[in-house]
């Protein structure tokens, strides 16, 4: 600890949490060999990040690395290399420790980790020696985490791995399965489609304006425009196209390809949480709103590539270049309603704005959990967006029950249902977690231990429902919200009076079995009527 005080620079991270019980465990204890080593691991219920306002401050450990729950990976160790874009080479962490914590900060070297093609077209890949801790988007991180490792560290063997929590599986409840194996000739049906549609036609230049590269996964580049509407015969503002390679044998950004039989449920279950804007019993248009979805097929449309160059250029992106992609290649594309912009970027007014967005995300988990028996399961600040809104009040549906919460000029929209669990006509549709171990590894932040204290209440299954892990997901948002968004002005008296009610909300959070347990209990709904 004394060693690490010393050496560690300042963070570039937010570490909201500071763990303080797994360590031991952890060190002492090898997976690979325990297939049901989970709770000789973790021990998820007692280690708990310390809760924000009693966590370490900053002036008693000036550092973002958890110091207390560095990991043991076998044969990974810092390289003293330099990173040769980093203009400061000093802020990188060197000092000697088994992990390094998981995360390419795209501001800090944007060529870490990445494939692009070189002057000459030959791959390259550009390694940074420093893995940075940071909160949100895991996948990419431990994506990045992986390819360094198996690029910079000379390994006795090589690891090989499949994709990273990509076992979307289905369960039939009753009845019969309902594709068997044709999942292509479903996709197709969703998009309305006989064959794939090329890719530059459907996408053509004039049929978009004002387009513009906002985001990326690890699965997609994001990117917002306004859409030609032949039944309108006018441009739709405000479109996302979500492009997501599809089927294809070569791995883009350090994970294979989805496949049909992966992107389906995804699709299906986009398409069901938009649709709960125009349900009777439950409703809400807290759920990103989807338009359509299109299979496409060919080289990426050279204005989008421009546009992927201008945000690499801009804000350094991790992703491949699309220039990678064959005339074979296959895409889907996701047209989404633009949500905002993520919690994690955004700048609250006060705390009684964040309040009542805390209260809209509440209820729109609780509609999905009685329609569809929802539980999100990765709710991070990434996968929250946020939009300035004109609306008064923002309106929900819960068991036929009109509910109204304050918008204080902001709406919110979840997104990303990647690990999401939801039954539809008895079906339920999962991710399967319980064989991952790298998304249990990771450190640094309260959200890595809520993908812990996920494991430990569905007791690793991983297609049971257990409304509680909406709940584990509200204590992060909670979490954040006191410790880590951005405010606008805080030395108010209405910013201090939110705040407390944020903290009284902190205080009681994981008594709630759902998050329509905790509604029942902040709209004072007749327990008989609700539960
Ligand atoms: N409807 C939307 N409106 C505004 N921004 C969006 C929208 N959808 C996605 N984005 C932006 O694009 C980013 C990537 O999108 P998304 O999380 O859906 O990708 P992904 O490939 O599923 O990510 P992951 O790496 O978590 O699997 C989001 O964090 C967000 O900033």
């Amino acid at each position: 600890m004394n060693i690490a005080k010393q050496t560690v620079r300042v963070p570039y991270n937010i570490d909201s949490s500071v763990e303080n019980s797994s360590y031991i465990e952890i060190m002492g204890s090898n997976h690979e060999n325990e297939p049901d080593s989970s709770k000789e691991m973790y021990c998820p219920s007692d280690s708990i990040s310390t809760p924000c306002d009693k966590r370490l401050g900053a002036a008693l450990f000036n550092c973002g690395l958890s110091p207390i729950t560095r990991l043991n990976l076998e044969g990974f160790e810092a390289s003293s290399d330099k990173c040769p874009d980093t203009k400061d080479a000093n802020s990188n962490v060197y000092l000697k420790i088994p992990f390094l914590n998981i995360n390419a900060s795209p501001n800090k070297c944007s060529n870490f980790g990445k494939r692009r093609l070189s002057k000459s077209n030959k791959m390259d890949t550009v390694v940074h020696p420093s893995i940075v801790l940071k909160p949100g988007k895991w996948r990419k991180s431990l994506n990045n985490f992986i390819r360094t490792k198996i690029t910079e560290i000379t390994f006795s063997k090589k690891v090989a791995r499949s994709s990273i929590c990509q076992d979307r599986k289905s369960l039939v409840l009753k009845g019969e399965q309902k594709f068997e194996d044709k999942f292509e000739e479903e996709v197709l049906k969703y998009c309305d489609q006989c064959i794939p549609l090329p890719f530059i036609a459907a996408y053509e230049q004039h049929k978009l304006l004002n387009t513009k590269k906002i985001g990326e996964g690890a699965y997609g580049e994001v990117f917002r425009c306004s859409k030609y509407q032949k039944g309108l015969e006018k441009h739709v503002s405000n479109i996302v196209l979500k492009v997501i390679p599809l089927e294809g044998s070569i791995e883009i950004n350090g994970e294979k390809q989805k496949t049909f039989s992966q992107i389906l449920p995804e699709i299906i279950i986009t398409k069901k949480m938009s649709n709960l804007q125009r349900n009777k019993t439950n409703s809400t248009d807290g759920f990103v709103n989807i338009h359509k979805v299109s299979l496409v097929k060919g080289k990426y449309p050279q204005h989008l590539i421009k546009l992927w160059e201008k945000y690499d250029e801009e804000k350094g992106s991790e992703n491949d270049h699309p220039k990678l992609f064959g005339d074979n290649q296959l895409f889907v594309v996701l047209e989404l309603k633009f949500g905002g912009s993520d919690m994690a970027n955004f700048q609250f007014l006060n705390s009684e704005q964040s309040y009542y967005a805390l209260q809209q995300i509440i209820l729109a988990l609780a509609v999905g959990e009685e329609e569809y028996q929802f539980e999100h399961r990765d709710l991070h600040l990434g996968n929250i967006l946020i939009e300035y809104t004109n609306r008064k009040h923002i309106i929900f549906t819960l068991k036929n029950r009109n509910l109204t919460v304050l918008s204080r000029g902001v709406k919110m929209t979840i997104i990303d249902y990647t690990l999401s669990r939801i039954t539809i006509n008895n079906c339920c549709y999962f991710n399967d977690l319980s064989s991952d171990e790298e998304l249990f590894q990771a450190t640094g932040d309260y959200q890595y231990d809520v993908y812990r204290m996920m494991r430990k209440e569905l007791k690793n299954n991983w297609s049971s429902f257990s409304p509680k892990t909406n709940i584990l997901w509200l204590s992060y948002v909670i979490v954040k919200l006191l410790d880590s968004v951005k405010y606008k002005s805080i030395n108010t008296k209405v910013h201090r009076m939110y705040i407390d009610k944020i903290k009284e909300l902190q205080n009681i959070i994981m008594t709630f079995e759902s998050a329509t347990h905790c509604v029942n209990h902040l709209f004072n709904l007749n327990q008989n009527v609700c539960m």
